[in-house]
């Protein structure tokens, strides 16, 4: 704040000094051509001091001197003038003396002139300078202004910008209060779900509420300060207006110090002027006061534009203020707002202060069920601890067990290889074993005395040896006396059960599921027993046969193999061979014996053998079979074929081959192993009765066909037990059929069934000789005794 002092009017010149020295003579000749101004105020001192100077008697008293220290003399224009224009009144002009004198005292009157003008020089100058640091004072004082002025708005510029900032903090603080209570209602409704995130929204919701009440703490702090800044600006207005009031006050006086200055500035002037008449020096003085005086003019105005300016900056300060008290209002307004938005977010605040209660409650149950769940948590824990124990000893036990099935993975895979070791091995011990017996075997079986034979025991004409060499292979046949003798391989006697025979040739069944081609046949004369051996009494399973035996044998080991990795497919097929005609009996609606069929079928049935060594008779019917079951139902249709046959033709079944053939297929993936084995079990056409009652031209036909028949199959066995290489098939269809099963590691039987009726002891014999001939042509030379001798002979049946 300026002070008032400051701005104060100079003093007046009249105690103002001035130096005497700095006038020169030269000046004080030039000041007697100068015109004074006229100077009514001083006039009568001037005069008094003139009056003295010019020695005539004062007005008043003698000269003043008042003002001056040193006694200086006041001087009007006319006694500088008078001074000036003064002449030497010398009488004599020769008088020096007094010339002298009148010139001392002229020249003592004129130094006193000097010295008071000199004297009021130097009272302008020092009030010159007294004005100027008046002005210097003014500018500084205006300076120290302006600046306190900038120092004031830049003071309300901040105090604006920090309100414009604090307005944005708040307007951002609204918006982030406002997203917040959209977040906090979004994530009330959505953490009604869940108790964790109920929590958490009950904390932010916390958090918001102390942050809104935070926030509208701080507005009202901020509205309060606010107030307290509306009621300062306004103080500071106050004090505006005030100091406004003072500055105007100090221009005023400053103005009135100019004026006074100004009338001051005017009687020097007009001092000056009168001087300037008398003084050439006087007048450069004058003119340098005048510059001075321009120059405190030009300082005059520019105070006045620096008062404009400080106008127009009060103006500005004004405005500013306005804006100021706008803004205040503004704000006041906005102030407002945020107590309406406090009042709404109070009662939004009590809104979700009772949905926080809810939530509180909500959040107690949910803590409670938390609680229970963690209980259970804590017992499900500990039990799977316990299950994890339980898991773990589980798991030592399953690498236990699986290293126990790992090594008994391997005990079992060298126990398989061990068993397909074991199982070749049995084979070829088997085969082997059935090689030394004999791949052609030739058992005879003599049946018992039937009551249709109509014979006592006192005519028998079959004994047995018992002979330790021939014991169960020899027997002896008398015929008109004559004891005839024949070994076989085993002979079995009339009370041999079915069973007993089959012992014998189950091991050839054996084979057959080996892989090997097996026939069994069944010779002998018309009612010597061959259908009872190969079939047996359907319906009495003592009494059952040999093809349903095997075929019970082949399906039980066929079941033992498949433990063994062993899959067999089994296919039957079952044909007649009348009078070389092949008569399919597995043909479908084949119910009764015809004939004309035979003859008029239209089938074919070639017979043929491929590569392999298989043989296949075209429009054969093939049947796959799963269980001895099926193969009995077949057999069953088959022999009910034969015997609807016998039936209906008498004895026509008889005079025909019967040919049953199972052929198996057996694949082990496991051992890479695969077999094709057949089972062919056939029962010969009997031929004996035929020479008897053999008379008729189609009787002899079938004889000669059956004759022709079983000396070819008698040939090709012969020759195939002598390995010759020329095999006579004689045209004959069953050897042709049975080629492949013939020969090579073949196993080949044949039963000669043999009656013991008395009345057909030709017969018997016959068919002994016959197969004792295949007997003994086995190895090729006479293997056994026999009676018979085979090298040349060539049996003649029928
Ligand atoms: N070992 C035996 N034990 C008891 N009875 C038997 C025996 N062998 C055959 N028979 C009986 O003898 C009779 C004739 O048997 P079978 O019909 O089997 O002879 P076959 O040789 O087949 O005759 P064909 O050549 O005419 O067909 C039947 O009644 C049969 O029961």
């Amino acid at each position: 704040m300026a002070s008032k002092n400051q701005n104060k009017a100079p003093s007046s010149p009249s105690n103002s000094k001035y130096s005497v020295d700095e006038v020169s003579l030269d000046k004080k000749r030039r000041i007697g051509n100068t015109k004074m101004p006229p100077n009514t105020g001083t006039r009568t001192q001037t005069r008094q001091a003139f009056s003295v100077v010019n020695g005539g008697p004062p007005t008043s008293g003698p000269p003043s001197n008042s003002g001056s220290d040193c006694g200086v003399i006041e001087f009007t224009k006319e006694d500088v003038e008078a001074l000036l224009c003064e002449r030497l009144k010398i009488k004599n002009k020769y008088n020096y003396k007094e010339k002298s004198e009148q010139m001392t005292d002229c020249i003592k009157r004129l130094k006193q002139c000097i010295k008071w003008f000199q004297q009021l020089e130097g009272n302008y100058a020092t009030e010159q300078e007294k004005l100027k640091n008046l002005l210097e004072l003014a500018e500084k004082k205006c300076n120290d202004m302006e600046s306190l002025m900038r120092a004031k708005e830049d003071e309300l510029n901040s105090i604006i910008m920090e309100l414009r900032k604090n307005l944005e903090a708040l307007q951002e603080k609204f918006s982030r209060v406002e997203l917040e209570k959209l977040e906090a209602l979004d994530s009330l409704s959505r953490e009604r779900d869940s108790r964790l995130a109920a929590e958490r929204l009950q904390a932010s919701l916390s958090e918001d509420l102390k942050r809104t009440q935070q926030d509208n703490a701080s507005a009202n702090q901020k509205i309060q300060s606010l107030n307290d800044m509306y009621k300062r600006l306004q103080e500071y207005n106050t004090s505006l207006q005030q100091y406004n009031s003072r500055l105007q006050s100090e221009l005023h006086a400053t103005n009135e110090t100019l004026k006074r200055v100004e009338k001051e500035k005017a009687a020097v002037v007009e001092n000056l002027s009168t001087l300037r008449g008398h003084y050439n020096s006087m007048q450069e003085q004058l003119t340098l006061s005048r510059a001075s005086q321009d120059e405190a003019i030009k300082q005059k105005e520019t105070l006045a534009g620096e008062v404009a300016c400080l106008r127009g900056d009060l103006q500005q300060v004004r405005d500013d203020r306005d804006r100021q008290l706008s803004q205040v209002q503004s704000l006041s307004a906005e102030a407002e707002k945020y107590k309406d938005c406090a009042g709404k977010s109070i009662a939004q605040l009590d809104i979700l202060t009772t949905k926080t209660n809810e939530m509180e409650s909500t959040c107690l149950s949910q803590s409670e069920q938390i609680r229970k769940l963690q209980e259970q948590l804590a017992f499900a824990e500990k039990k799977l601890q316990l299950s994890d124990m339980s898991v773990m000893a589980t798991r030592s036990e399953f690498e236990e067990q699986t290293a126990l099935i790992l090594e008994l993975k391997n005990r079992l895979a060298d126990a398989d290889i061990k068993i397909v070791e074991g199982e070749k091995l049995r084979k070829k011990l088997h085969n082997t074993i059935l090689e030394l017996k004999g791949n052609i075997r030739v058992f005879c079986r003599v049946r018992p005395l039937l009551s249709d034979d109509g014979v006592g025991n006192d005519t028998r004409v079959v004994s047995f040896p018992t002979s330790m060499e021939v014991l169960g292979r020899g027997i002896d046949f008398t015929q008109n006396g004559q004891k005839h003798s024949f070994t076989f391989d085993k002979v079995f006697m009339p009370d041999a059960s079915q069973e007993d025979v089959f012992v014998e040739i189950s091991q050839l069944v054996q084979s057959a599921l080996d892989g090997y081609k097996v026939c069994i046949f069944a010779y002998g004369q018309t009612g010597s027993g061959k259908t009872y051996t190969m079939m047996g009494k359907p319906g009495i399973p003592d009494l059952k046969g040999m093809i349903p035996r095997s075929l019970e044998q082949v399906f039980e080991t066929r079941q033992l193999l498949e433990a063994q990795g062993w899959k067999y497919e089994m296919q039957v097929s079952m044909l007649e061979i009348y009078n070389e005609t092949i008569r399919d009996l597995l043909a479908p609606n084949r119910s009764s014996f015809d004939a004309s069929r035979i003859e008029n079928s239209g089938k074919q049935y070639a017979i043929k053998h491929d590569a392999n060594g298989n043989t296949h008779v075209s429009d054969l019917t093939i049947v796959d079979v799963r269980s001895s079951k099926e193969v009995s139902y077949l057999l069953e249709r088959a022999a009910q074929s034969r015997s609807v046959g016998k039936t209906q033709m008498n004895e026509q079944s008889s005079r025909s081959h019967f040919v049953f053939t199972l052929r198996i297929m057996g694949v082990n993936e496991s051992m890479d192993q695969q077999v094709q084995g057949v089972l062919n079990l056939i029962d010969l056409a009997g031929s004996e009765r035929l020479s008897k009652s053999g008379s008729t031209g189609d009787r002899l036909k079938e004889t000669q066909a059956i004759n022709k028949s079983l000396s070819s199959l008698s040939d090709v066995i012969f020759a195939l037990a002598k390995k010759e290489e020329h095999v006579p098939f004689r045209n004959s269809k069953l050897t042709y059929l049975l080629q492949p099963c013939l020969g090579g590691d073949s196993k080949t039987l044949m039963f000669v069934n043999v009656s013991p009726d008395p009345s057909s002891v030709g017969e018997s014999l016959c068919s002994l000789r016959f197969a004792a001939r295949v007997n003994a042509c086995e190895i090729g030379i006479p293997r056994r005794q026999t009676n018979i001798r085979c090298s040349d002979s060539r049996l003649s049946i029928g």
